[in-house]
């Protein structure tokens, strides 16, 4: 029983799922193994179920254009996006809301000209598409002796911040791997009333170790809310060896559960009274200045769903 006069931001407990899917360069097989994966999900009962950045291609600049689809107009046809029709097939087939990790995607322009995107479709139970995310902050890195890294090359970066209302439970923030990076995009999904930020990624194994753990806990601490990181599993034949560990943080910044580096489907059960009593046992909400820093806060006053 919520005791303060806030609304529960999360209306009922739900397990979410994150698929730590093992991916290969057969976009087909690809889509077929998530669809074997999503069912396993939820045959445990995820109602959200998570795939990883990149799920159904490699990750690399090289493999962007081959792979990408045109989403655009929506809804697709198969031919232009057989990854929408599948992601929305497994979303209804299994009753679950998916957050179908990221695709490569492309935009052709009436005079012809491609963009590329690395973009996160979500479906509704019912197999409808409820909202896009464009990847906002592209990885463009370079660590001597570790990792360099140029999305930018490539891709376009999206322009939109994505939350999204599933309608009997809440509202959640969708957003892409580096994109965790940065604390204003999740304070201002927060501060929307999101009960969850979740983010398909696949860090890398130079800043993995380092970061992926501590930026979940850190985007989970700093806004008093659950956050779920999707990487695909490793493999170390691939050009890019993603660091795997997907994991579920809850509003206390403690991880609920931390997978390894193989395939793996790890879940938690989200409760809203634990954003709650993070919330009363550390006032922040109620503590902020923003007359100290009323640049953040402008157009985003904190609102329930
Ligand atoms: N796919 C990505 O955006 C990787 C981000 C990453 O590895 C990082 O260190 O940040």
């Amino acid at each position: 029983m919520a005791t303060s006069s806030y609304p529960l931001l999360l209306k009922q407990p739900v397990k979410l799922a994150c698929v730590q899917l093992a991916t290969g360069a057969d976009k087909t097989a690809n889509l077929a193994h998530a669809a074997e994966k999503v069912r396993e999900a939820a045959s445990a009962g995820a109602k959200i179920v998570v795939l990883p950045e990149c799920f159904n291609s490699p990750y690399g600049c090289d493999y962007f254009p081959s792979y990408a689809e045109q989403l655009l107009p929506s809804p697709p046809s198969p031919e232009q996006s057989p990854s929408f029709h599948a992601l929305s097939a497994m979303a209804r087939d299994n009753g679950v809301y998916l957050i179908g990790g990221s695709i490569p995607e492309i935009e052709v322009s009436a005079d012809n000209k491609k963009t590329y995107y690395n973009t996160s479709l979500t479906f509704s139970p019912a197999g409808e598409l409820l909202a896009t995310h464009r990847k906002v902050h592209l990885f463009d890195i370079s660590i001597p002796g570790g990792i360099t890294f140029r999305e930018s090359d490539v891709l376009s970066p999206g322009n939109k911040l994505t939350v999204v209302d599933l309608p009997e439970y809440g509202r959640v923030a969708i957003a892409i791997c580096y994109d965790v990076r940065f604390p204003e995009l999740a304070t201002i999904a927060a501060r929307k009333g999101c009960f969850a930020l979740i983010y398909p990624g696949a860090f890398n194994l130079t800043t993995g170790p380092l970061h992926w753990r501590l930026l979940g806990q850190a985007r989970a601490v700093d806004n008093q809310v659950y956050v779920a990181l999707c990487s695909p599993a490793r493999d170390m034949s691939a050009s890019y060896n993603a660091w795997g560990h997907s994991l579920v943080v809850d509003p206390m910044a403690k991880v609920l559960v931390e997978a390894g580096e193989g395939e793996e489907i790890v879940s938690a059960e989200l409760n809203g009274e634990e954003i709650e009593k993070a919330r009363r046992g550390i006032p922040l909400r109620e503590q902020r200045r923003f007359d100290v820093y009323p640049d953040i806060s402008q157009g985003y006053e904190l609102k329930s769903p």
